[in-house]
C-alpha cells in the first residue's frame, strides 16, 4: 500500500510536472503567438500612418528589399505619391539605413537654398566618397568648399576656358564620334550608345580638367586602364552605401573583397593622375624658362593652357603656398565624376525616348535643318557641304525645341536620380516634417518627375511642349526640375552640359536616324547616376 501510495505520488508528482510544463509551454506559446500578433498590428498601424510596414529590428528592409527585386526608382516614387511627397523610412537598427525621403519641392528649396547651411552633405557621406574624391568640391562641405567653388566658378566662365571646352568637343564629335557612327553604318553592325556617349564625355572632361585626352572614343572602342579604373573604383565605392560603416571601414583595414579591388583600382587613378600633374608642372617650368628667355629666343611659345589642372597651379592656397599635388588631384578627379557620366547618361535616355516619339524627334530635326538652311540664306543660296557643318555655340543658343526635348528627357530620367544632404540641426521641412540634428534627407530626383502634384497629370508623358511658351524655351524652378541640383551647389557645368549634349545631339541627327535595336531590354540602373543597365543598342542609318 506504502508502496502503492509512494508509487502513485511519485507518479502525482512527475502529474504535476509534466502538468506545469505544459502549461509553462502553452504560456509560452501564447506568449509568442500575443506578442506576434501585437507587432503584427502594430505593423500594420504603422503601415498605415507612414505606407510601409515597420518589423522589429528590421525596421522597414523587406519593404525595400522588395523594392529592390523591380525598379528601387519606381518603388520610392509610388510610396512618396502615396504619403505626399515625403516619408520617413526607417531601416534595421543596426545599419545607417535611417532616413528622410522627400520630393516636396518646397522642402526642395528649404535645404537647398534657404536653409543651406544647415544642410551640408555631411560626414557619413563624406567618409564613405573621402578615399575616391577626397576634398575635392563633390565632397566637400562649408569654407573647403566655398573656396573651390568660387576659384572654379571663375575658370568656367572665363572666355580661355569655353573656347577650350568648345574646341574640345568639335574635335571629339567630328574626329571621333562620327567617324565611328559611320563605321557602324558603312558595316551594318549595331553599337551601344550609351558606351560610345560615355567614351566621349569621358574623354571631354578629362580634357577640361587635367588637359590630357585619354583616347577611350577611339575605332574599336579600346578598353583603357585609368577610365576603367575610375569606374570601377565609383562601383566599389557604391558598395559602402549599402555596408554597415563598422563592416566596410574592418574590410578596408583587412584588404578584402570590395575594399581591396577599391585599392587596387584608386592606385591606377592615382598613378594617372599624378602622372599628369607631375607632367604639366614640367612643362610649366619650361614655360616659365622660355618666357624669361623670350626677349633672345622668339620660337619658344609660352604655356597658354587653361585646362582646371594648369588653372589650379596658377593659384595659391590660404597661407599664400601653391596647391598640394593631392589636392590637385582631387579637384580633377572630382571634375571627372561630376563630367564623365552625367550628360552621356542624360543623351542615352534621350535617344531612347526619341524612338519611341518620332514625332519629337521630326521637329528637332526640322529644326536643326533651319539652322543649316540660314546658313545657306546667309551665303546666298550656295549650298553647305553637309561633311562640313560644325554647329556654332551660338546656333546652339538657337534651338528651343531641342533643348526643351532634352530638358524633358532629363526631367523623367535625371541622371542622378537622387541626392543626400544631412542635417545639422533640429528642422522642421515647410510640409511639417521633424528633422532631428543628424537626420539623412534623400531627395528623390527621379520621383520629382513622376509626381502629379508637380507637373500635372500627364507627368510621365515626354512632351517638351510643356518647356516652350511662345516657341522660346521657358525654364522651370530649381526646385521643381532639380536634375542640376539648386542654391548655391547648383551644377557648375550646367550651361556647359547643355551646350554639350545640344551640339552632339544635333551633329548626330542632322546625320543619322538612331534605330533601337527591337526588343532591346532598357531598365535603369541601381547606382550613383542613372545608366541604363544593359546600355542601348542601337543601328544607324544615314539620312538623305
Ligand atoms: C546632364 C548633365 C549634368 C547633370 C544632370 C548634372 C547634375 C548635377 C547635380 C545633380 C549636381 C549636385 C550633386 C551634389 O551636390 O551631390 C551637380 C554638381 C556639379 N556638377 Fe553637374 N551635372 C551635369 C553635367 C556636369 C558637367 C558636364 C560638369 C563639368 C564639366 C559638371 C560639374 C559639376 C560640379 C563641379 C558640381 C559640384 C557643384 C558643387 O558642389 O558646388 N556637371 N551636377
Amino acid at each position: 500500500m506504502s508502496s502503492a501510495n509512494h508509487t502513485s505520488s511519485v507518479s502525482d508528482a512527475s502529474d504535476l510536472i509534466t502538468a506545469s510544463m505544459y502549461f509553462r509551454e502553452v504560456r509560452a506559446f501564447e506568449l509568442f503567438v500575443a506578442v506576434a500578433i501585437f507587432v503584427t498590428i502594430r505593423s500594420l498601424r504603422k503601415k498605415k500612418h507612414r505606407g510601409l510596414a515597420v518589423w522589429p529590428v528590421v525596421g522597414m528592409l523587406p519593404s525595400l528589399l522588395l523594392g529592390l527585386r523591380h525598379d528601387m526608382y519606381e518603388w520610392i516614387t509610388t510610396v512618396l505619391i502615396k504619403q505626399n511627397g515625403t516619408f520617413k523610412f526607417q531601416g534595421p537598427a543596426f545599419t545607417n539605413l535611417q532616413c528622410v525621403v522627400t520630393a516636396d519641392p518646397r522642402n526642395l528649396e528649404h535645404l537647398l537654398k534657404t536653409n543651406f547651411s544647415s544642410f551640408p552633405k555631411g560626414e557619413y557621406f563624406r567618409s564613405i566618397l573621402r578615399d575616391l574624391l577626397g576634398e575635392g568640391i563633390f565632397n566637400a562641405d562649408d569654407e573647403e568648399w566655398r573656396r573651390q567653388r568660387k576659384a572654379a566658378s571663375t575658370e568656367f566662365h572665363s572666355p580661355a576656358f569655353r573656347a577650350m571646352t568648345v574646341d574640345s568637343l568639335v574635335e571629339l564629335v567630328h574626329a571621333r564620334l562620327l567617324p565611328v557612327l559611320d563605321e557602324s553604318y558603312s558595316k551594318n553592325e549595331s553599337i551601344d550608345l550609351q558606351d560610345v556617349l560615355l567614351r566621349l564625355t569621358f574623354d571631354n572632361v578629362c580634357m577640361i580638367a587635367f588637359g590630357a585626352d585619354p583616347g577611350c572614343l577611339r575605332p574599336g572602342l579600346p578598353e583603357i586602364p585609368f577610365a576603367k579604373a575610375f569606374e570601377d573604383a565609383t562601383t566599389a565605392t557604391v558598395i559602402r552605401f549599402v555596408t554597415p560603416t563598422a563592416i566596410w571601414k574592418a574590410l578596408r583595414f583587412l584588404n578584402l573583397f570590395h575594399e581591396r579591388s577599391l585599392k587596387n583600382c584608386l592606385t591606377a587613378v592615382d598613378d594617372f593622375a599624378y602622372k599628369v600633374i607631375g607632367g604639366r608642372k614640367k612643362e610649366l617650368l619650361a614655360a616659365l624658362d622660355a618666357s624669361k628667355s623670350s626677349a633672345t629666343d622668339e620660337s619658344i611659345i609660352p604655356c597658354s593652357r587653361s585646362d582646371l589642372l594648369t588653372v589650379f597651379m596658377g593659384l595659391k592656397d590660404d597661407q599664400g603656398s601653391a596647391f598640394s599635388d593631392k589636392f590637385l588631384r582631387d579637384i580633377c578627379v572630382n571634375f571627372i565624376l561630376a563630367g564623365r557620366d552625367t550628360s552621356s547618361v542624360a543623351l542615352t535616355w534621350f535617344f531612347w525616348l526619341l524612338s519611341k516619339n518620332p514625332s519629337v524627334e521630326e521637329k528637332i530635326v526640322k529644326e536643326v535643318r533651319g539652322l543649316v538652311k540660314e546658313r545657306e540664306i546667309l551665303r546666298e543660296g550656295k549650298v553647305v557641304d553637309d561633311e562640313k557643318i560644325i554647329f556654332s555655340p551660338e546656333e546652339m543658343k538657337n534651338v528651343p525645341y531641342l533643348q526643351a526635348a532634352l530638358s524633358e528627357a532629363l526631367r523623367l530620367y535625371p541622371s542622378v536620380p537622387v541626392d543626400h544632404k544631412e542635417v545639422t540641426a533640429d528642422q522642421v521641412f515647410p510640409d511639417g516634417t521633424v528633422l532631428k540634428k543628424g537626420t539623412k534627407v534623400i531627395y528623390a530626383m527621379y520621383s520629382m518627375g513622376r509626381m502629379e502634384s508637380i507637373w500635372g497629370e500627364d507627368c510621365r508623358k515626354y512632351k517638351p511642349e510643356r518647356w516652350l511658351k511662345n516657341g522660346r524655351f521657358s525654364s522651370e524652378s530649381a526646385y521643381k526640375f532639380t536634375a542640376f541640383n539648386g542654391g548655391p551647389r547648383l551644377c557648375l557645368g550646367k550651361d556647359f552640359a547643355y551646350y554639350q549634349m545640344k551640339f552632339v545631339a544635333a551633329s548626330i541627327l542632322y546625320r543619322y536616324r538612331v534605330n533601337v535595336v527591337k526588343k532591346h531590354p532598357v531598365s535603369p540602373k541601381l547606382a550613383l547616376t542613372m545608366y541604363m543597365s544593359h546600355g542601348l543598342k542601337v543601328t544607324v542609318e544615314r539620312r538623305n
